[in-house]
């Protein structure tokens, strides 16, 4: 079965902390391709400032040079509250064939047994972990049923969040290497977050 990760985010903007993460990920689970999925609504946080468009037009101008990497719009097409066991269904019949692990931080692991439907989730996915500064992974402190579903991978730490970007862009600060050129190009472009090039 080809195996295919899902990174999934409000990507408001994706940064280079995302990327090395999922990167990571394809390389250490040998996954076939990585498809970016951007929230329409988050779960559970602030609704994104930037329109779903910009984000996955960030997405893409991220990814553009990798040829394992994918945008997939699912989530904004359908609109709402994005649930990842809601898109997780219809990714599946879309395509019953695949081996679907789904990427997240220390963050995101910590918080899943809060997750809407995670006792299905845990049925239909596998989760690849990764350590992020700020927050330590802990999976002994999990169920046992999620700690089964998870796997981790190893990535160089990056103290880059999305909202240290917005918020340093808004001090007129630089976020240069901190998210590719092509993306600081499009902020300048669309004049996103109060950027000063
Ligand atoms: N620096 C990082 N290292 C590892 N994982 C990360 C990093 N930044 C984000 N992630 C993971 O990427 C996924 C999507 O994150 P998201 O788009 O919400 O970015 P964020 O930087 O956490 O945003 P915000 O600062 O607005 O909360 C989550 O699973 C999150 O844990
Ligand atoms: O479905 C849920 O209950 C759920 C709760 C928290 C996070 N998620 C998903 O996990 C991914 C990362 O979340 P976030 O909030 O860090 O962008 C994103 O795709 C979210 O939709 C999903």
């Amino acid at each position: 079965m080809k195996k295919v990760g899902i990174m999934g985010g409000a990507f408001d903007p994706i940064h280079l902390g995302h990327l090395l993460a999922a990167e990571s990920a394809r390389e250490q689970h040998l996954l076939e391709e990585v498809w970016f999925m951007p929230s329409h609504i988050p779960p559970h946080k602030h609704r994104a400032g930037v329109s779903g468009k910009q984000r996955l037009e960030m997405v893409e101008a991220a990814i553009g040079g990798h040829p394992a990497f994918k945008p997939l719009g699912i989530e904004l097409k359908r609109g709402g509250v994005s649930y990842t066991v809601d898109t997780i269904r219809e990714i599946r019949e879309q395509h019953p064939d695949l081996d679907l692990y789904f990427i997240i931080g220390a963050d995101m692991v910590n918080y899943l047994p809060k997750w809407e439907g995670i006792e299905d989730l845990t049925g239909m996915i596998t989760f690849i972990g990764l350590q992020r500064p700020g927050s330590f992974l802990e999976l002994d402190a999990l169920p046992p049923f999620i700690q089964e579903a998870v796997r981790l991978a190893e990535m160089p730490l990056v103290d880059i969040s999305s909202s240290l970007i917005r918020s340093r862009l808004a001090q007129g600060r630089s976020v240069r290497y901190m998210v590719p050129d092509s993306v600081h190009d499009y902020m300048t472009r669309s004049g996103l977050y109060g950027i000063q090039s």
